[in-house]
């Protein structure tokens, strides 16, 4: 984790319009959080909502999970830096000719390029729905076998649930980023999440960054229940 912000927390605006993600963006600090934005918000809003949140000082993270042919995804993500994000991802399982070029297009840009992360396996998949996609491995392998295949192919880390976070350190090293989404503190709604961790268990298996949307978005007191996340994870001394 960089030192830049005082917290690992990456806050999810998931919304359908630039007015409610701006409104929420207001209510959030950038020196305790990151946030990120995903598939709907940028199918709506696009690069300008992008680069204001960046403007207003927010590490932000482009969520679009980029999966295609490799000249395509090095394209896409070279169009990514450009808005100035922090982080951008892609699907681990596009493959390592994908990866290499994804990652390709990104060097020239140096120490100024954004952090290049991998989906391993979502955090709303169980066990038993790889199968039916074609994935006979155990989850745990197919999630390290993802990661390995990133982190070879030179990207940053992975996006992976916290439940696989401390097999992956001992795999790939403490270099290696790890962002976890399905984070639920104690007590709320899992929704469409299935591999969900608490905030503090996360961070002690060695999560670097907790992607948090709803328990944070559609809380009563958003910027209360980011403090309080935050004040957490201070307490427990992780
Ligand atoms: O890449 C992601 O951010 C992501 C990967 C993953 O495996 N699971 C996952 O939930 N996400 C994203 O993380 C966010 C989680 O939101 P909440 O479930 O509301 O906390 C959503 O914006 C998802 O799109």
């Amino acid at each position: 984790m960089t030192d830049s912000v005082a917290s690992p927390v990456i806050v999810a605006l998931d919304y359908d319009n630039a007015e409610a993600a701006l409104a929420m963006a207001a209510q959030l600090d950038p020196a305790i959080c990151r946030v990120k934005v995903g598939k709907e918000l940028f199918t709506i809003a696009g690069p300008d909502l992008v680069r204001e949140l960046v403007g207003k000082g927010f590490d932000v993270f482009l969520d679009l999970k980029f999966h295609d042919i490799p000249n395509t995804v090095a394209a896409a993500v070279r169009a990514a830096a450009s808005l100035g994000v922090w982080m951008v991802n892609v699907h681990a399982s596009g493959g390592e000719r994908m990866m290499r070029a994804a990652a390709g297009a990104l060097a020239p840009l140096g120490a100024k390029r954004p952090l290049l992360i991998g989906v391993t396996v979502l955090t709303s998949t169980a066990e038993d729905e790889l199968a039916p996609v074609g994935v006979i491995r155990p989850l745990k392998e197919q999630v390290v076998a993802l990661a390995q295949l990133a982190k070879s192919s030179g990207l940053d880390g992975v996006v992976c649930s916290a439940q696989e976070a401390e097999s992956l350190k001992q795999t790939c090293g403490s270099a290696f980023s790890l962002v976890t989404p399905g984070i639920r503190p104690a007590g709320s709604a899992a929704d469409d999440q299935r591999r969900i961790v608490t905030p503090v268990d996360a961070l002690k298996n060695g999560s670097d960054y907790l992607v948090i949307g709803r328990p944070i978005t559609g809380a009563e007191n958003p910027a209360a229940a980011l403090q309080a996340i935050v004040e957490d994870i201070r307490n427990s001394e992780v």
